[in-house]
């Protein structure tokens, strides 16, 4: 048996021939979640003329001792249309065009009225001021681009490109993916007639995580432990660009994956990986499509589904930046020294920091379920202290979370 390879070399072995699926054109109001497969190029300049960002009064730039006299209006939609003289001013509110010759603003807060004249409210006050004017194309101008290509398209992203007048996007396509649950012990759902039975749990967890990133997720009900049936289920599942696999991955006596791969065709690219848990991860391919082999066990599933399926449908959904971010946290508590392996272990936010969920079994999900991060451990990695930087993988109160 060939030693597990690096994570690293695993990632970039997967990755490296993907091709991103064909683009297409979309509405931008439904583009959330999708990545662009050309830069986003401003059609119009924001804001498109100067204008207050306070409610108040408007006048000219070298006439702001006042009083003035009111002689107009501009609102958010109805600009004033004359111009503006010495000792003139017009009501203005947050978002109205600047009438032309205009050149500060008095908060309304620091003004008193009386009968159409305008008064700075305390001489040792707020005076008029251009603090509170949004220059024209101050955000953004025609023609300029404001994303590259391969950025996902987030809410924020998707705003820009409303207010950049982009009302269609094109954009990477959405893979589909087919998810197997394998194992005889399976069932899909509760089954009064099989109590010793175990829920399918991997699949619809899969499928949740794959949502997120706009593709279109199968779930297989489970298969059992036979190369038949696992070679009949990849068949059946053959129209996809992504056969996820998981359970039997591993060396015991049922576990027929790989035999079942063969019969089917496909060629295994690698199997096993140097990390934990995921350690007998499998990528095999046959013709178009990319089988990934994860570990049965649910956590294994899970941090494999991160470190290798979410980057690869990224990749062909067209993302310029497919793998995880990984950031630098603190440790609150402490670490042993790393093992043989890379390791992921379930964490959570305490006293300021990340500190390690005792429970380290890669079947535990209600450890996972508690965990908000994954906190990498190097192969080898010194023993960590209290205060000791970390990396992590932000897997709750982040985003939209
Ligand atoms: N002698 C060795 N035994 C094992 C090794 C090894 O190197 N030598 N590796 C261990 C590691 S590490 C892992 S991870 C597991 C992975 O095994 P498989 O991928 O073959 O998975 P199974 O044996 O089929 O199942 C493992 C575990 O997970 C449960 N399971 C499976 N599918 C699901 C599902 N869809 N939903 C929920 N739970 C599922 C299954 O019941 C088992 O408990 O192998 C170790 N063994
Ligand atoms: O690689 Mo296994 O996932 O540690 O239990």
């Amino acid at each position: 048996m060939t030693p597990p390879i690096p994570l690293n070399e695993a990632q970039a072995r997967l990755l490296q021939d993907v091709v991103p699926l064909g683009s297409e054109t979309i509405e931008t109001a439904a583009a959330c979640g999708r990545y662009l497969a050309e830069p986003l190029v401003a059609r119009r300049t924001q804001p498109v003329a100067d204008l207050s960002s306070m409610d108040g009064y408007a006048m000219r730039a070298d006439d702001t001792g006042g009083p003035w006299q009111l002689v107009g209006e501009s609102a958010a939609g109805h600009p004033f249309a004359g111009t503006l003289g010495r000792g003139e001013a017009v009501r203005i509110s947050t978002g109205a065009h600047m009438p032309t010759d205009a050149g500060a603003i008095l908060l309304q807060e620091n003004a008193c009225t009386d009968a159409g004249t305008v008064r700075v409210a305390d001489p040792e006050g707020d005076r008029p001021t251009d603090r509170y004017i949004r220059r024209k194309g101050f955000d953004f101008t025609a023609g300029d681009t404001l994303l590259n290509g391969g950025t996902r398209i987030d809410a924020a992203s998707l705003a820009l490109a409303m207010a950049a007048g982009v009302w269609q996007l094109k954009v990477g396509g959405r893979p589909v993916v087919a998810i197997i649950d394998s194992g005889d012990e399976l069932t899909a759902h509760a089954d009064p007639a099989r109590p010793d039975a175990l829920p399918a749990s991997n699949g619809p967890m899969l499928a949740a995580m794959c949502s997120e990133l706009a593709a279109r997720a199968l779930v297989q009900p489970p298969v059992a432990d036979s190369r038949r049936a696992l070679r009949e289920s990849l068949e059946a599942a053959a129209g996809a660009d992504v056969i996820v696999t998981t359970g039997g991955a591993s060396v015991g006596d049922h576990d027929h994956m790989r035999t079942a791969l063969a019969d089917w065709g496909a060629t295994i690219d690698f199997w096993r990986v140097a990390i934990r848990p995921g350690k007998p991860l499998l990528v095999a391919r046959k013709g178009g499509i990319i089988v990934l082999g994860l570990p049965g066990n649910p956590v294994s599933a899970f941090v494999t589904a991160h470190l290798f399926l979410l980057p690869l449908l990224r990749r062909m959904g067209g993302a310029g930046d497919p793998l995880p971010r990984f950031i630098d946290a603190r440790l609150s508590g402490s670490l042993p020294v790393g093992g043989a392996r890379q390791e992921f272990m379930r964490g959570v936010w305490a006293e300021g920091g990340v500190a390690a969920i005792a429970e380290r079994d890669s079947s535990a999900l209600h450890a996972l379920a508690n965990a908000d991060v994954l906190i990498e451990r190097p192969i080898g990695a010194p023993a960590a202290l209290h205060g000791d930087s970390v990396r992590v993988l932000v897997l709750k109160n982040g985003g939209n979370a």
